[in-house]
């Protein structure tokens, strides 16, 4: 179970971008988040992700804090991926920074070998989300925030991107938070819905 318990986060001294905020994700589950812009869901999502260090409340994992470094079990996923991988790197050393990509879940996403030998800006927006998604869905990662991952994607490659994820939701357990601004899909993933500051 990733849980967040009371979490509270500022950037700047005296300006809370996020208060007192509890939520909970089971494995297997899609938790759908939304909520009014600015209201802090990335912020929430990066916390619960470890990307960010809470100053109130505390997230756990099973009971436990979060692995302070290495590998990290809870994944996040933004909108524009190209901003998480170093621009000079070829796509195959952006994968192989996180281990070797399982070949059979690569195949399942439709990743072309082919895109290894190229640079992250020499791939489309939905192609380099197919080689994020493959980067952070390791076997040892247990859940996943989804922030607006499939809002570039047209509906058919959305509606791909999630078939694929809720199968991985029922055969591994995985749990998801999907941030979305988009009430329609979120009626269709999650299994439960919270709505921030709402
Ligand atoms: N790196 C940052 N430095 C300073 N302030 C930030 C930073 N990131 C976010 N904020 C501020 O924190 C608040 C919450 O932002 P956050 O991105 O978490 O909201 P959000 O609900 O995800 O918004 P949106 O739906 O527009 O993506 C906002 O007031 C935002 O301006």
């Amino acid at each position: 179970m990733l849980e967040a318990l009371a979490l509270g986060h500022a950037y700047a001294p005296g300006v809370p971008a996020l208060r007192e905020v509890s939520i909970r994700v089971a494995p297997g589950e899609v938790v759908g988040l939304s909520g009014p812009s600015g209201i802090g869901k990335t912020t929430l999502g990066r916390l619960l992700a470890g990307r960010l260090r809470p100053q109130a409340g505390s997230v756990r994992l099973d009971g436990q804090p979060l692995p302070e470094r290495g590998f990290r079990p809870v994944q996040y996923l933004a909108q524009h991926p190209v901003l998480d991988m170093n621009p000079r790197w070829r796509v195959a050393r952006v994968l192989a920074e996180a281990g070797r990509p399982d070949p059979a879940l690569a195949a399942r996403l439709g990743i072309d070998p082919a895109w290894e030998g190229r640079y992250p800006h020499e791939l489309s927006g939905g192609q380099l989300q197919r080689v994020s998604l493959v980067r952070a869905l390791g076997p040892r990662t247990r859940f996943l925030v989804a922030d607006e991952i499939s809002a570039p994607l047209d509906a058919i490659a959305q509606a791909d991107l999630w078939r694929l994820l809720l199968a991985l939701c029922a055969e591994r357990g995985l749990g998801i938070l999907a941030i979305s601004h988009d009430a329609a899909l979120l009626a269709r993933i999650a299994s439960r819905r919270v709505t921030l500051g709402g």
